[in-house]
């Protein structure tokens, strides 16, 4: 188990991870988000002994990963596709990282078939388009069967397919009874792909909650209009004092009501509709509000 207790990281004067606390359960995939800047490949370094905590607890089956036996064993990594040496080809990678850790080199074998790269096993990994090295990093985080991965932007560089292919592998992981931490930007990914949220932003947490609860916490849920006569729509809707966002075609989000409401409001009104519909926020959407006071450098818009 994966697990962060009052985690500090400081660099010179600035906090970038601060008192964070969450675990990551096994068997569900967490997604890790936040704004660029948050924190999110910090935490990750410093469960994986990359850094060292300026206080607070950053442990792996209740140790730090420094104290770890067998690391590869209790948790596989994936944080930088491209921290590997191009010159050599994949199963000569994955051979080497076996051997350095008394696995098996049957089981390179095993993880090149099991990210797709069987026939691949052979090129030199320059050659590798950067799908095929997060593939690659996928196998090597793979390699010791480990319990626990971290994995830092997987589908980075992935084409659809991949996209497809890493949600399946990681749901599929997590079924196996695994814990799985996956930080990433696409939001309409980790909402098909993670059953835990762990939301931080300038190093603090801000949401540790199934992904549904998120939504239904911090979504909105609008209802989407459209008239055969818009302008008579928009009055009525004025007239009753309802907040209307205008979208495209000539339709309108309200907030603060329901179809029920709404279509029976304009059918008093002989208002003709053609569409009446319930809209939720998308993750991203829900994202964007809740973590709108947190974003390091929030661009300018005119
Ligand atoms: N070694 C370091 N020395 C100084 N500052 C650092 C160091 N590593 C990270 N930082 C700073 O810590 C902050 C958090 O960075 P981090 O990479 O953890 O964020 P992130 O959430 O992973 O962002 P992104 O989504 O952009 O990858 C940033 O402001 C970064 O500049």
């Amino acid at each position: 188990m994966i697990e962060v207790r009052s985690l500090t990281k400081t660099y010179g004067g600035a906090t970038v991870v601060d008192r964070l606390d969450f675990r990551v359960e096994p068997g569900r995939v967490t997604g890790f988000l936040g704004p660029n800047g948050a924190g999110k490949s910090t935490t990750l370094r410093l469960l994986l002994g990359l850094d060292r905590p300026t206080s607070g607890e950053a442990l792996i089956d209740g140790r730090p990963y420094a104290e770890l036996a067998d690391p590869l064993r209790r948790v596989g990594a994936l944080l930088d596709a491209d921290a590997v040496h191009g010159g050599r080809t994949a199963r000569g990678h994955l051979r080497w990282l076996a051997a350095s850790n008394g696995l098996s080199a049957r089981r390179v074998d095993e993880v090149l078939a099991q990210v797709g790269l069987a026939d691949a096993a052979d090129r030199r990994i320059r050659r590798f388009s950067l799908g095929m090295r997060q593939r690659l990093g996928l196998a090597a985080a793979l390699l010791g069967d480990p319990a626990a991965l971290l994995l830092d932007e997987p589908v980075n560089g992935l084409d659809p397919e991949g996209i497809r292919w890493i949600r399946t592998l990681l749901r599929g992981l997590a079924a196996e009874g695994r814990a799985v931490l996956v930080s990433s930007h696409l939001m309409g990914e980790m909402a098909q792909t993670a059953d835990q949220l762990v939301v931080i932003g300038r190093g603090r947490l801000l949401a540790d909650t199934g992904t549904e609860d998120f939504l239904h916490r911090h979504g909105r849920r609008r209802v989407r209009v459209r008239a055969l006569h818009p302008a008579a729509l928009a009055e009525l809707l004025r007239a009753n004092g309802l907040t209307a966002e205008p979208v495209t075609g000539g339709a309108y989000d309200v907030a603060g009501t329901d179809p029920e409401a709404l279509g029976a409001l304009a059918a008093a009104h002989r208002v003709t509709l053609v569409e009446l519909s319930v809209r939720h926020d998308s993750l991203e959407d829900a994202f964007m509000r809740m973590t709108a006071d947190a974003v390091e450098y929030r661009a300018v818009t005119a």
